[in-house]
């Protein structure tokens, strides 16, 4: 095989997100439950007949040598070559990009995990699932969630992956325009850093009991968030108005669940015309899963 085309690399959406303590390199423990949603940049790759990692198209604010898919797929090349000695072909890879940067959905990480599952596949290289985790967590602390591909109670920076249940709803998430680094939020002063830590068991109870999956904790990075980007506090005071609005990750977006469709079709037609929205279902299983009829993933 020398192509896969239209690979998706599916959004995810942090249902909450609690900063529990603090490394001693400075980077946050969290603990938090990732969802995947039904909504995915779309990536192609062919191998080339030399040895080099190219993409083909633009990618605003996004340079080719900066790429998480360019590094990841470079880093993966690294990997063969000890295993096997010699180089694999190179990999041209096209991007369609409709994640936001800087939304907290993970498009970044997510197209890096996509990346390192099909050049995985296309090379034949053999690498496990904890073994492409382990390759990606460098470049982003999301890229061992996407290879996980399912619902998980997150741990540490972002390595120690459980499943949980995952819920079946739709959501209208809100773009509310502005793109937040994440460690602006990160360094913070005002940053809650001591939210008293949870066990699965905890989220998965409160999921049963109240049915609200949006019921439980909160995300600590959303209070700076609103405060140093004002468009954020905006939108989950509107979308509030509709149910529990909770941001995903670091920001920007903002999130609500619905139990139907119809619901968030009905919101949908509500939002002001100066922000993006769209809706999304939850997803059980990472899509590449089953493009690659793969069942480790
Ligand atoms: C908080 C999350 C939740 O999913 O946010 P989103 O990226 O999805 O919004 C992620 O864990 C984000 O992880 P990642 O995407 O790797 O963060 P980066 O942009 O590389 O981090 C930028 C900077 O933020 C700080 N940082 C990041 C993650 C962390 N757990 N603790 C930190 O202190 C570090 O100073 C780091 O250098
Ligand atoms: N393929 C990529 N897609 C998006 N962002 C990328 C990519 N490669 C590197 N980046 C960098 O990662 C940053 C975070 O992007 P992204 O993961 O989409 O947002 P978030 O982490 O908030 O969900 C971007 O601002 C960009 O500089």
């Amino acid at each position: 095989m020398r192509s896969l085309h239209h690979c998706p690399a599916p959004a995810k959406l942090n249902l909450f997100l609690h900063v529990v303590g603090r490394r001693a390199d400075g980077y946050h423990l969290l603990q938090s439950v990732f969802q995947l949603i039904d909504r995915s940049d779309t990536l192609h790759f062919d191998l080339r007949d030399d040895e080099r990692i190219v993409r083909t198209n633009e990618v605003p604010g996004v340079p080719e040598e900066q790429d998480l898919i360019v590094r990841a797929l470079r880093l993966l090349q690294a990997q063969y070559r000890r295993r096997h000695g010699r180089l694999p072909p190179g990999i041209e890879v096209t991007v369609e990009k409709i994640l936001p940067m800087g939304g907290g959905l993970g498009g970044g990480s997510s197209d890096a995990a996509t990346a390192l599952m099909a050049a995985n596949h296309l090379w034949q290289a053999g690498l496990t699932q904890q073994e492409l985790m382990d390759v990606g967590l460098p470049l982003g602390a999301d890229i061992p969630f996407f290879l996980f591909g399912q619902a998980a109670f997150v741990e540490g920076v972002g390595e120690a992956l459980q499943p949980v249940p995952g819920p079946d709803c739709w959501y209208v998430v809100v773009e509310p325009g502005v793109s937040v680094p994440t460690p602006a939020i990160f360094s913070a002063p005002d940053l809650t850093r001591d939210t008293r830590p949870v066990t699965i068991a905890d989220f998965s109870s409160s999921l049963a009991v109240s049915g609200r999956q949006l019921s439980f904790g909160k995300n600590d990075l959303q209070d700076v968030a609103e405060r140093l980007f004002p468009p954020v506090a905006e939108a989950v005071a509107w979308l509030g108005s509709y149910g529990e609005a909770r941001m995903t990750g670091s920001g920007a977006c903002v999130f609500c669940a619905f139990s139907g469709e119809r619901d968030a079709d009905q919101v949908l037609a509500q939002v002001p015309g100066k922000w993006k929205a769209w809706k999304a279902q939850s997803l059980g299983s990472h899509p590449m899963k089953s493009l690659l009829q793969i069942n480790e993933l």
